[in-house]
């Protein structure tokens, strides 16, 4: 089944997924999946549990290669570039496609060092610009206030939705093209959610993200573009509020409707 959309002219894809197949072992969890993920805008991947949204999103960053029975297959093009060559290193490939998971993971260290850490790996920072990256990361992802008086103190020390931000904060920090949000608000109470959920709403400015989600409201809230995926297959790919409003398939409105199962 192929899906993609064209994009709106204006729209510049930054990310563009060509008959890309991938395997579990002999599981085949993505079916030659196209589409277009725009720059600058939010693509939501929506649909029921197992359908193959997480699978897609990892393949942006190649982690499946830490697994050797995982495999893709087809092109991903970042920026007109395929990043599935394992000629582009995969320490550069994410410098430019970051990622923040489902339970926030911050690691044990300072407020600062979480920050810092990535930075440090592709940067050599003089000690008053890392203070400004630092400052600048955490003002993005609005936890700043919160946090300025106790950059010391260790990160796990803060709540989960503080963790969280402090998670998107990393991400940002390395000042990625891409940011990959895998179910970021899973572990979080509503308060923290709407919080991610209006940083996600600014990070657009100047990224492009992709977000992972089990919640419909959710990427109707805070998505441009939103897939419709199941059982590894893209049913529907298309403007959040025409997919929403006016699914072109069946099975996307019964899955929207609720009707699904
Ligand atoms: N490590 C793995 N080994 C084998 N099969 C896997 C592995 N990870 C995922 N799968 C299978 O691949 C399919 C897609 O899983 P994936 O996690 O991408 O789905 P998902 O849509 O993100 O689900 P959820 O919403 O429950 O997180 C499922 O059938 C799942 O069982």
């Amino acid at each position: 089944m192929d899906a993609r959309v064209e994009l709106p002219v204006t729209e510049k894809p930054k990310l563009s997924v060509r008959n890309l197949n991938f395997y579990y072992g002999s599981f085949h969890a993505l079916k030659n999946i196209s589409l277009d993920i725009p720059e600058r805008k939010v693509t939501a991947f929506i649909g029921p549990s197992g359908c193959g949204k997480s699978t897609l999103l990892r393949t942006f960053n190649r982690m499946y290669e830490l697994y050797p029975d995982q495999r893709a297959e087809g092109e991903i093009l970042l920026d007109g570039e395929n990043i599935l060559h394992s000629r582009l290193p995969v320490a550069l490939l994410r410098a430019k496609v970051g990622m923040v998971f489902q339970k926030p993971t911050p690691f044990p260290m300072s407020i600062y060092d979480n920050v810092a850490f990535g930075v440090r790996l592709f940067e050599n920072l003089p000690r008053v610009e890392m203070d400004e990256r630092v400052e600048w990361a955490l003002r993005k992802a609005a936890l700043w206030d919160e946090v300025k008086d106790k950059l010391s103190q260790s990160g796990a020390s803060l709540s989960g939705g503080q963790q969280q931000r402090l998670c998107i904060a990393r991400g940002i920090a390395i000042r990625p093209d891409v940011l990959l949000l895998d179910e970021p608000c899973s572990a979080l109470d509503p308060i923290s959610t709407a919080r991610i959920e209006e940083l996600i709403h600014e990070l657009k400015n100047d990224y492009t993200v992709v977000i992972v989600t089990h919640n419909m409201q959710q990427a109707a809230r805070c998505s441009d573009y939103t897939a419709y995926m199941y059982l590894g297959d893209l049913i529907e790919f298309g403007p959040t509020d025409e997919l929403f409003m006016q699914p072109k398939k069946k099975d996307t409105e019964d899955y929207i409707t609720g009707r699904f199962g």
